[in-house]
């Protein structure tokens, strides 16, 4: 009957731990506890890839940046797309089974520094968990998308957002959160499956007010924090943030986090020692931190980047492996963080095993014996306060896409880039906790017409690739080069396949052995999100769901690449099976408005403060330069450039807020929001003088 169809299909402790071996399923974010993303499924292999075709494909109704991995169970696909939205399909026929939209205000993507994203789902019982971008944990009937409950997990005050994937221990929920370019204070917590209560909390750094009444991890680690600057009155908040990655060894009973940058990421702001420039290692910024699950108590912690400066984060993709080392079968922890090192750790103890640069990098010369970076004074911008190009930049050598084993080959495949930065530090920097990136650097500085310094020498490091990683041996097997950064993450599959998603807009299958492409799908738009496997009625299938987007595709993409037609985003979930005869809409062409702007007339003083404000308030979604993306506008071509009115409207009084653009009344006044528009002109001219002269 129906009903014991679906008791049989409840997800308990006992699944969850099988996941690894239940091939049909994907069951977890990671598809294991380990985090894998390993299927030993082999019926799509190397000899007839090139048979794959598409099986079905649906139409998103969000045309921003998709990042999630899909859960499959038993026969059905469940997803969430931007804005927080999840969907059911069967995942045989395509059918739409039930969609559930959280109606996140649309005003909430100003909290958020990179998209309205949302990587995924966790499944326990007959239920669904997902995060919100506006900080809820909803528990949605697996069935019907109906909700049981819901739960705010974070101060809605506050610049906090939720992008990240729940994760299921035991009938623990645990949830992160995002928003250290905005001034919060980081924490993951456990939230019961059943009632929705917080069972604990774990702040990954001091509140500034710790005595000998706080836990013991928490006072450890203020005595890194200098400068008494940390507290909600100040505005600093610290940072660290838990915003993606998270693993678990259930022979251990160890939870694994990873913590990210801080808030302001320049040091000489938020830990500030007697003279006045950055001090202390700060605690547990960048670290990877081992906590019971149970109880959230604190076992362990590694820090990738001492005093972190630079948004080098550590919640990159973190992954569990057991790997002979010299000799000894050791059971480790890996990972890319963005600082550029790929890291081998002994997962028992946290001790460093090995930390090797998969990418250039220049802020560091190496990594000691004792796992400490040896770092290249130049860089360390918080004590030098002068502008430096740091490789890699805030992107990182590696950002939140996925990476996946390959047991057999024993690689590790990363999703890699190279995308250098200038970190210019701004001075009398002054937190703003209401809107803006708030990070004490001067992002304008990046900001320079295409034909001058740093500009260029920053586009000039933009490339991405496919990096077959060998921990053991500790570099390359292999690699294969993209067209540029940003490219999907990876599933690895026991039919010695290697499938990722491109910036270039295809969707690839690579032998994992060796790198050669064997397979190859035009998409039509850039993917970011990994794809996944799974079988039903015994046939296997591939899937991912496409949608340019992210930080990289607000804040960076356009002018940069002028080499390159912009990466669309036509946001599609994808699905493929050897002999799929399905085919795509045909490719609807992008008229790009002309460039006219209105005559440049503003006083230099007037153009330049509204740069100034532009690099600190728009940048981040409207990309340096105002050239905006396929995702958000390009401003050099708004309409309202010439009317004053109709520009206050939509930034002072935040007229476009349901769609995203919220009001800067709090933080800016009308003049500084004209000075802004003149600015916006003054761009357009450049680049439209430029335009004539090529
Ligand atoms: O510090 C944070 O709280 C935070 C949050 C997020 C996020 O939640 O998406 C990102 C980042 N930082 C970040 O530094 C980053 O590069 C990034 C890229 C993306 C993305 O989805 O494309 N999110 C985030
Ligand atoms: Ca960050």
């Amino acid at each position: 009957s129906c009903k014991e169809a679906m008791s049989e299909s409840g997800i308990n402790a006992e699944r969850l731990l099988g996941a690894q071996t239940d091939n049909a399923n994907w069951l977890t974010y990671g598809r294991n506890y380990e985090e894998q993303r390993f299927s030993p499924l082999s019926d799509i292999n190397t000899d007839n890839v090139g048979e794959l075709g598409l099986a079905w494909s649906a139409d998103m109704d969000t045309a921003r940046g998709q990042e999630a991995t899909p859960l499959v169970i038993d026969g059905i696909m469940y997803f969430t797309t931007a804005w927080s939205k999840v969907k059911a399909y069967n995942a045989v026929t395509g059918e739409e089974l039930w969609t559930y939209d959280p109606e996140v205000p649309g005003e909430t993507a100003v909290k958020a520094c990179c998209d309205v994203v949302n990587r995924g789902l966790a499944t326990w019982g007959d239920h669904l968990f997902l995060g919100t971008l506006d900080g809820r944990l909803v528990k949605l009937e697996r069935d019907t998308g109906t909700v049981v409950w819901e739960k705010v997990t974070v101060d809605q005050d506050k610049s906090y957002t939720v992008t990240g994937a729940p994760r299921v221990i035991d009938g623990k929920v645990l949830i992160g959160n995002g928003g250290a370019e905005f001034g919060v204070r980081g924490y993951f917590a456990a939230y019961d499956a059943g009632s929705g209560d917080e069972l604990w909390r774990f702040y990954t750094v001091p509140a500034g007010d710790e005595d000998e009444s706080s836990p013991e991890y928490l006072q450890k680690a203020a005595e890194t924090w200098s400068g008494d600057v940390l507290g909600s009155e100040s505005g600093i908040g610290g940072g660290g943030t838990v915003w993606d990655a998270m693993a678990y060894d259930p022979e251990l009973d160890l939870l694994y986090i990873g913590v990210g940058n801080g808030s302001p990421w320049n040091r000489s702001y938020r830990s500030p020692g007697e003279d006045g420039t950055g001090e202390g290692d700060n605690l547990y910024l960048s670290s990877i931190v081992a906590v019971r699950p149970e109880t959230g108590e604190y076992v362990w912690h590694y820090q990738t980047t001492p005093g972190e400066t630079w948004d080098f984060t550590a919640t990159q993709h973190i992954m569990l492996a057991d790997l002979e080392i010299e000799g000894t079968q050791r059971k480790v922890l890996m990972q890319a963080p963005k600082n550029g090192f790929f890291y081998v750790l002994d997962r028992e103890t946290g001790e460093f095993i090995s930390g090797d640069p998969y990418v250039p990098v220049n802020w560091a010369t190496g990594i000691d014996e004792n796992g400490r970076p040896i770092e290249n004074p130049e860089t360390r911008i918080d004590k030098t306060g002068k502008p430096a190009l740091v490789a890699p930049g805030a992107l990182g050598g590696h950002n939140w896409h996925p990476m996946a084993f390959h047991p057999d080959e024993g690689l590790v495949y990363i999703p890699a880039m190279e995308a250098a930065m200038v970190y210019a530090p701004e001075a009398d920097w002054k937190p703003d906790t209401n809107r803006g990136f708030n990070v004490g650097f001067d992002l304008a500085a990046g900001d320079l017409p295409p034909d001058e310094g740093f500009r260029r020498e920053v586009a000039g490091t933009l490339t991405g690739r496919l990096i077959a990683w060998d921990p053991v041996a500790q570099k390359p097997r292999w690699t294969v080069e993209h067209e540029g950064p940003w490219n999907g993450g990876l599933l690895a599959t026991g039919g010695g396949l290697v499938f990722q998603g491109t910036a270039g807009s295809e969707f690839n299958a690579y032998n994992a052995a060796t790198g050669d492409k064997l397979w190859s799908f035009a998409a039509q738009t850039g993917v970011v999100a990994p794809p996944i496997t799974y079988t039903v009625g015994g046939e296997q299938y591939i899937a991912v769901l496409a949608g340019w987007g992210g930080a990289y595709a607000l804040s960076v993409d356009g002018d940069l690449m002028k080499r390159k037609a912009p990466v669309r985003n036509v946001s599609r979930m994808l699905v493929f099976k050897i002999g799929g005869t399905a085919e795509l809409p045909a490719e609807v062409e992008v008229a790009q408005i002309p460039l006219d702007p209105p005559p440049s007339r503003a006083a230099a003083d007037v153009i330049a403060a509204g740069g100034k404000s532009y690099a600190r308030y728009c940048a981040v979604c409207h990309a340096p330069g105002a050239v905006g993306s396929t995702v958000l506008p390009d401003l050099r071509r708004s309409g309202t450039l010439d009317n004053k009115a109709a520009w206050q409207s939509v930034v002072h009084d935040g007229l476009l807020k349901d769609r995203g653009m919220a009001s800067f009344s709090g933080s800016l006044t009308p003049d500084q929001i004209d000075a802004i528009r003149e600015w916006v002109i003054f761009r357009a001219n450049q680049d439209k003088v430029m335009a004539s002269e090529q």
